[in-house]
């Protein structure tokens, strides 16, 4: 038995029904998402992809509890989002600015779990088997200006799983660190998602990423944001970075997404009209 045994969650399934988000502020009104309706199995990995301005980030945050939605609901084992959800955790695009630099990565860590009452015991186990896991267990006691871009990144992702989270979101983790380190943060997640069961939803930018990522890609229209297509990824559950990126199947699949993205990117929202505009 490894010490990351200690790390368990119980999935939770994520639905979204009739989801539209109007942005109402001083200028005119802006309506990013115009309709979303999918439910993500528990355990399931999923991707979201589609071109800037899609509304990728406002879907993240409106699954986070951290936006309200304008119509439709979302809920999280069957119990509707109004605020940030007890079994939710977030992973930003810009972990730098989300980590606390006066303090330590294992404090850092930590402190989630202390506004969570977690008993001080259960704490230190907990952060001691997330940092391992993500390989930083000889960083616990550095502060997060010391370390590297990549480094960061794996530090907010150690608070995400010692927090024992059912759902992880992540919108475009890996968008600042370069190649390398993105594809060993790749199999990093999928490793932490299979060890941990948990639901994953993952934004992302980068079609290949998503196709090696994920069980499922969700390509959204652009604004305002409608479903293209729900695409299967049946590229089962080993995936290595040399291999699979060179499977055929990975091909037709991005190849599939890239076009989709395309596209959208010319306006098309729905499959059909996709193949129309061919
Ligand atoms: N607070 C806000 N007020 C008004 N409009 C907003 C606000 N936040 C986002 N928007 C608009 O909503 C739309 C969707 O934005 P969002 O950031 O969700 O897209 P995205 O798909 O994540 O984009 P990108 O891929 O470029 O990160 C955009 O047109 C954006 O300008």
């Amino acid at each position: 038995m490894t010490r990351t045994d200690s790390l368990h969650a119980e999935a939770a399934t994520l639905e979204v029904a009739g989801l539209r988000k109007v942005y109402t502020g001083r200028g005119e009104p802006v309506e990013a998402i115009a309709q979303l309706d999918f439910t993500v199995p528990a355990g399931q990995f999923v991707c979201v992809v589609g071109p800037s301005g899609a509304g990728k980030t406002t879907l993240l945050r409106t699954l986070a509890g951290l936006l309200s939605a304008t119509e439709g609901t979302v809920s999280l084992g069957g119990t509707a989002v109004v605020g940030p959800p007890p079994g939710l955790a977030v992973v930003l695009q810009e972990y730098g600015r989300s980590l606390f630099p006066w303090k330590s990565v294992a404090d850092n860590v930590e402190l989630p779990l202390k506004e969570k009452r977690v008993p001080k015991a259960r704490r230190q186990e907990l952060v001691r088997d997330s940092l391992e896991a993500v390989g930083l267990t000889e960083a616990a006691a550095q502060y997060p200006w010391q370390l590297s871009g990549g480094m960061q990144q794996r530090v907010a992702i150690a608070r995400a799983i010692a927090y024992e989270p059912q759902v992880l979101l992540m919108d475009e983790p890996f968008a600042a660190v370069d190649a390398q380190t993105r594809f060993d943060l790749e199999d990093l997640v999928r490793s932490l998602w299979k060890r941990l069961g948990i639901t994953v939803v993952f934004v992302t930018h980068d079609i290949d990423e998503s196709v090696y990522l994920a069980e499922r890609v969700l390509v959204l229209s652009g604004r305002p944001t409608v479903l293209l297509e729900d695409v299967a990824i049946d590229l089962g559950d080993e995936r290595d970075q040399l291999e699979t990126r060179s499977h055929p199947e990975f091909a037709r699949l991005r190849t599939h997404v890239y076009e989709l993205v395309q596209a959208a990117k010319r306006g098309v929202r729905s499959v059909a009209e996709a193949e129309l505009s061919h």
